[in-house]
């Protein structure tokens, strides 16, 4: 049996909107085997158990590429990663999906071939180029060719995912956005990305609380989430810094201090005790075929 193993991802990282993402200790995993008819699907919503399945398409993107043909299968999913929160679960799907393929037929794939497939399905590299190697990734898209760098992450940096009890959808958190943004505001922009990446590295969190306040998508997508300033104010008082991960509506909020990580957790669960909450550190690995 083939089993793949994929990490939660948080994408944008406050300043850096579809190009920053962050690989962390929460995983999703998809096994594959042969089965005696077309498909079959368990581990997930019946909505979601037919040929539209995420994992399956990229299964099938990931055996015409190899050109083999798409064999029958059975995909059993052990899922961690809250669906349409923000944390990358459809990231998890397509590079299960593919490294699934990869794995079945041993196709070779190299992590560069995957991150183009991948991407060309998610439709931008944030998640999925964490999702595959770990690490803080920042990427852009040069003429439809990925290109990913990656940066450690001071180890002593704690990631408290915290959790909402309601979705906000991805396509309402892009439509929200307006269509235009300044020179200005594109200048402070790439200043405090570029400067918010060196903070991961370096573990400053006093820096990383300056530099990840966002301009460009957050401001907006704040008005999705009822409950954002509750949030933040509840890290800031506890030695934190708090960015909506991906679309939202999970928040993450960053310490240095794991007992300032558990007085975050237990205060939102005073203020929302329906909020699902995880004390994370950054995955180094990216998804394993296990
Ligand atoms: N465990 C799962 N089983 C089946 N389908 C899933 C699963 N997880 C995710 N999906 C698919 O991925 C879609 C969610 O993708 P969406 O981009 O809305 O959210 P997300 O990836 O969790 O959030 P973000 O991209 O902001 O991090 C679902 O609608 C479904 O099609
Ligand atoms: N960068 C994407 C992540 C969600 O898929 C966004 O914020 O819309």
């Amino acid at each position: 049996m083939i089993k793949i193993s994929v990490p939660a991802t948080s994408a944008n990282l406050g300043v850096g909107f579809d190009c920053l993402g962050l690989a962390v200790s929460l995983y999703s995993a998809a096994s594959f085997e042969p089965y005696d008819v077309k498909l079959t699907i368990s581990g997930c919503a019946p909505k979601y158990q037919s040929e539209d399945n995420l994992i399956y398409r990229a299964f099938v993107k990931g055996c015409q590429f190899l050109q083999k043909d798409v064999p029958n299968v059975k995909i059993t999913i052990d899922n961690h990663i809250p669906i349409s929160r923000g944390l990358g679960s459809s990231a998890f799907c397509i590079v299960a999906g593919l490294m699934g393929a990869d794995a079945w037929f041993d196709g070779g794939l190299s992590k560069e071939q995957l991150l183009d497939l991948a991407t060309e399905i998610e439709g931008h590299p944030d998640n999925v180029s964490p999702a595959i190697y770990g690490n803080l990734g920042a990427s852009f898209i040069d003429e439809n060719e990925v290109q990913t760098v990656h940066f450690e992450v001071a180890a002593d940096l704690h990631f408290v995912a915290l959790i909402p009890d309601y979705q906000v959808s991805t396509e309402k958190a892009r439509q929200i956005l307006p269509k235009e943004m300044s020179y200005q505001t594109a200048i402070y922009q790439i200043g405090h990305a570029v400067a918010l990446s060196k903070a991961f590295e370096i573990g400053d969190l006093k820096l990383i609380k300056s530099a990840i306040v966002d301009k460009m998508h957050e401001p907006y997508r704040s008005q999705l989430i009822p409950d954002y300033q509750a949030a933040k104010e509840i890290c800031q008082d506890n030695a934190g810094v708090m960015y909506i991960s991906g679309s939202g509506s999970t928040m993450m909020a960053i310490t240095t201090d794991g007992d300032a990580a558990d007085k975050i957790i237990s205060n939102i669960k005073k203020s929302f005790p329906n909020w699902e909450t995880h004390h994370l550190s950054v995955d180094t690995k990216g998804a394993t075929a296990i």
